[in-house]
């Protein structure tokens, strides 16, 4: 059943030096003859409401009168039905408002009092009170040691502690231990959705002097100073809990009930005018936060009154412990401590508008009593661990619709004789900590006992998770070096593969997939076979993929001179009847200037050279025996006559032979014949010595004769050698003027030129224009052997610096591209032929 906050009001005297009684707040009686309510104003004392001049009739109301300190002709109108004026005794409102509530907290139920109003206006005096003149907690407290004493012959057990704090600059602080001892206290909500302080002392008392003894040590404790509204101000909210529970025990069923009740007393601290407090810096830190919390108090009630979906409680410590009491499952009492003093007037309308605010807040009020099994040793079977208990129907301080906690709770006594620190406790750390420890507890421990022993075990229990998680720490930290240095060996290993040409099949079958490895054991002979296969394949990519990996990361010049480098050790190779590995540099160099246009085309004509070569060797010995093969094998003898050809032909590999297929190797034979009489003429012709004979492949003058002797054997003629034509000076010029496309060729020209000027008078008209295409073509590359770049480049590339070509060394083929006929005699056109440098 829903419970609305009730509200009593009470005007405290003038105190010595205020001003005079302004008669502005009046508490107002219903007339007995006017009102049927008149009779029900207990609270009212009849004895001074004729008299004070802060009583007065009120006709037909019973309540407050306050006059608006703007327009003192305003009254404002309070109808609250328990309101004392300032002859009213600390009893009277113990008895009329604050007794009641014992008998429902004694029943299993949370009952909330506080006290509020403006700074000095009563509040402490009311809760607290002086000694000769106690308040309401002293009285709280003897009211039910009474009732305990009345209701042990009922076969009623009941057991009262108390606990104390409060709530200084939203900070919490437990007033039962010193203040040296006393940290801050966290507020934490447990598994039921109660808010509880965590670590807060809870003590037993059995006795109203033992409980005098605890309050007044920790009131002195409460942070109080002087203000000049106040000389003992309270600078913090105080809240003061008692603790009732009761055990019945019903000895025809053996069944016995716990209930639980309690009674929270607060004292809050004053709202402050700091215009008229006078604070200083440290006593405004303070107002703030008094203030500070006391709006966010109005903030609750406000949004519990208008229905607000969120409530601010966690908005100040102060709203957050309560909560229970605003809207939640306790019954409430606020008393509105008033001023009659004419410049509190403010104040004392803003106390009683929250207080109107207050009244309509609806608590839903919920016995906290369960059945409880009589006190026995618990036995926790750890690894079937016990369902839950369902919770109870109506627990103190479950706020309906409370988040259900995660964490079971414990069952059997030793789940009774847990304090709230324990259960709180129980929910931080979990139960294998606690349930261990109430397994082990004998019973009839004392309640601080069995605290101690739960704390100990949970401390044990953090001890070690936390030694857990850092062995895990160091085992992770382990495990990530181990790694580590496991990719930094495979970076090792593979870096040495690649610097190893080779690697014993042992540390191959090592590296392989773990699968493989016992396969290759298995099978010994194809792992051999596999791994020299393996090895060579890796050679071979390796060679491919070093090259193409330096280009890309050489800069364009740099490529350029390793390109050079690799053609001018390409042609030294060539010079020396290498022919494959020239044509294997030559594509190396390739790979640096892919785009180099000349170079193609003389790797081309080089390869072709190779081709031309190859047909000459179909007419070595080891050919098949027919009619053109051993005229070959004759014309190659004959080749031998002539210097530089026998090794040109020696060097060509029996691979390409078979490509010769495509020619006839009997006009091959019939043109290397013919070469020969031709190259014997020249020499013949030109004396000894001269660099356009015959000597070796090289000889210009093979160029044009070798082209006319393969137009001589396709058209199946006899081959007579050209005319000797005058020398045409500047049509090598204009020629070399064409060739100046690129940068290199200038010095093609120069280099044309000066070979030109060396063989003035020497060389033929056919040969100059060999001459001049062969310059095209090789001196795309020429420069480079006599710069210093060039050796730059092949000692970029890893390579030595080739031997350089003494002139008339040349190797050169002249290849036929194209299909027309050919006329001895006529100028050769351009596009006709090109020719390849071996050089
Ligand atoms: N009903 C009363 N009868 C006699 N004296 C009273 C009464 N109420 C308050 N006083 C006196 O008024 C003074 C201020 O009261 P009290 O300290 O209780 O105010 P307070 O509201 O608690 O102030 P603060 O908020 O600053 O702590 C005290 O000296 C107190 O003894």
């Amino acid at each position: 059943m829903a419970t609305k906050v009730r509200i009593a009001a009470r005007l405290r005297p003038r105190l010595t030096g205020e001003p005079p009684d302004d008669g502005g707040v009046l508490i107002c009686r219903a007339e007995a003859n006017t009102s049927g309510s008149s009779s029900s104003l207990p609270h009212n004392n009849p004895n001074n409401s004729a008299n004070s001049s802060s009583s007065s009739s009120g006709g037909s109301f019973t309540g407050l009168t306050v006059a608006n300190p703007r327009d003192a002709s305003q009254i404002f109108r309070f109808p609250f039905t328990s309101c004392y004026d300032a002859e009213a005794t600390q009893e009277e409102i113990f008895n009329a408002d604050v007794l009641p509530l014992i008998d429902i907290a004694w029943s299993g139920i949370t009952v909330t009092i506080f006290a509020y109003g403006v700074t000095s206006s009563g509040k402490t005096h009311t809760m607290q009170g002086p000694p000769d003149d106690p308040g309401v907690i002293p009285r709280v407290v003897e009211a039910l040691f009474a009732k305990t004493l009345s209701r042990e012959t009922e076969g009623e057990t009941t057991e009262i502690a108390v606990s104390y704090i409060e709530i200084y600059k939203d900070d919490v602080f437990d007033l039962l231990v010193s203040r040296e001892n006393a940290p801050k206290l966290p507020v934490r909500e447990n598994e039921s959705g109660m808010v509880f302080v965590a670590g807060l002392t809870r003590t037993p008392i059995a006795s109203v002097a033992e409980f005098e003894t605890i309050y007044s040590t920790a009131t002195a404790r409460r942070s109080v100073g002087a203000t000049l509204l106040n000389r003992a101000s309270s600078r913090s909210h105080a809240v003061l809990t008692l603790e009732i529970r009761t055990r019945i025990s019903d000895p025809a069923t053996g069944a016995t009930k716990l209930r639980e009740g309690k009674i929270n007393l607060v004292d809050l601290a004053g709202s402050e005018n700091n215009k008229l407090t006078g604070n200083d810096p440290a006593r405004m830190a303070e107002s703030a936060a008094i203030n500070k919390s006391l709006s966010v108090l109005g903030q609750v009630v406000h949004a519990l009154n208008t229905g607000a979906p969120r409530i601010p409680y966690r908005n100040a410590k102060l709203t957050r412990i309560l909560q229970d009491a605003l809207g939640g499952s306790s019954v409430g009492l606020l008393i509105c401590n008033l001023s009659p003093a004419a410049k509190f007037r403010q104040d004392t309308l803003n106390t009683l508008n929250f207080a109107v605010r207050t009244k309509n807040i609806e608590n839903k009020p919920v016995v906290n009593e369960r059945d409880v099994r009589p006190p026995q040793p618990v036995k926790l079977d750890l690894a079937n661990p016990p369902v839950p208990a369902p919770k109870p129907v109506a627990a103190v301080g479950t706020r309906p619709g409370a988040r259900p906690s995660l964490v079971p709770r414990p069952t059997g006594a030793g789940a009774y004789q847990s304090s709230s620190r324990a259960e709180s406790r129980l929910s931080m750390v979990g139960r294998g900590a606690t349930s261990a420890a109430l397994e082990k507890m004998p019973p009839g421990l004392s309640e601080a006992e069995i605290d101690a022993r739960i704390a100990k075990a949970v401390e044990a229990e953090v001890a070690r998770r936390m030694e857990e998680k850092e062995k895990e720490r160091q085992r992770e930290l382990e495990e990530e070096k181990e790694r580590e240095r496991a990719k930094e060996k495979e970076a090792g290993s593979s870096r040495q593969r690649t610097k190893s040409p080779k690697r014993s099949p042992k540390t191959k079958a090592r590296d392989l997939p773990a699968g493989l490895t016992p396969l290759l054991k298995r099978h010994k002979d194809l792992d051999d076979e596999l791994q020299s296969r393996l090895a060579e394949l890796e050679r071979k990519f390796e060679r491919g993929n070093g090259d193409a990996g330096l280009a890309d990361v050489l800069s364009p010049v740099s490529k350029k001179k390793t390109g050079r480098a690799y053609v001018a050790l390409a042609r030294a190779h060539s010079e020396q009847g290498n022919l494959q590995v020239a044509l294997d540099l030559y594509r190396r160099a390739e790979t640096y200037v892919p785009d180099n246009v000349k170079l193609k085309e003389r790797w081309i004509l080089f390869v072709v050279h190779v081709f031309l070569c190859s047909l000459a060797s179909s007419a070595s010995p080891s050919a098949p025996p027919s009619r053109a093969a051993s005229r070959a094998s004759r014309s190659r003898a004959a080749s031998e006559s002539v210097p530089g050809v026998a090794p040109a032909l020696a060097s060509v590999p029996a691979a390409t032979v078979a490509a010769s297929k495509v020619v006839s190797t009997s006009r091959i034979a019939a043109a290397v014949s013919a070469l020969k009489r031709t190259s014997l003429a020249r020499v013949s012709a030109s004396g000894s010595g001269s660099r356009s004979t015959v000597a070796g492949t090289s000889g210009r003058a093979h160029g044009k004769a070798i082209i006319e002797i393969e137009w001589a054997v396709k058209n199946e003629k006899a081959f007579k050698p050209s005319p000797k034509r005058a020398k045409k000076a500047k049509k090598v010029k204009s020629k070399v003027k064409e060739v100046e496309e690129t940068e290199m060729d200038v010095d093609i020209a120069s280099r044309a030129q000066s070979e030109k000027a060396t063989d003035a008078g020497q060389e033929s008209d056919d040969q100059m224009e060999v001459d001049e295409v062969e310059s095209s073509l090789t001196g795309a590359f020429g420069r480079e052997l006599t710069n210093t770049g060039s050796k730059r480049g092949l000692a970029e590339a890893g390579m030595e610096t080739p031997v350089k070509r003494p002139k008339g060394k040349k190797q050169r083929v002249v290849v036929i591209e194209s299909d027309e006929e050919y006329e001895p005699g006529a100028a050769p056109r351009k596009n006709r032929r090109r020719v390849a440098t071996a050089a």
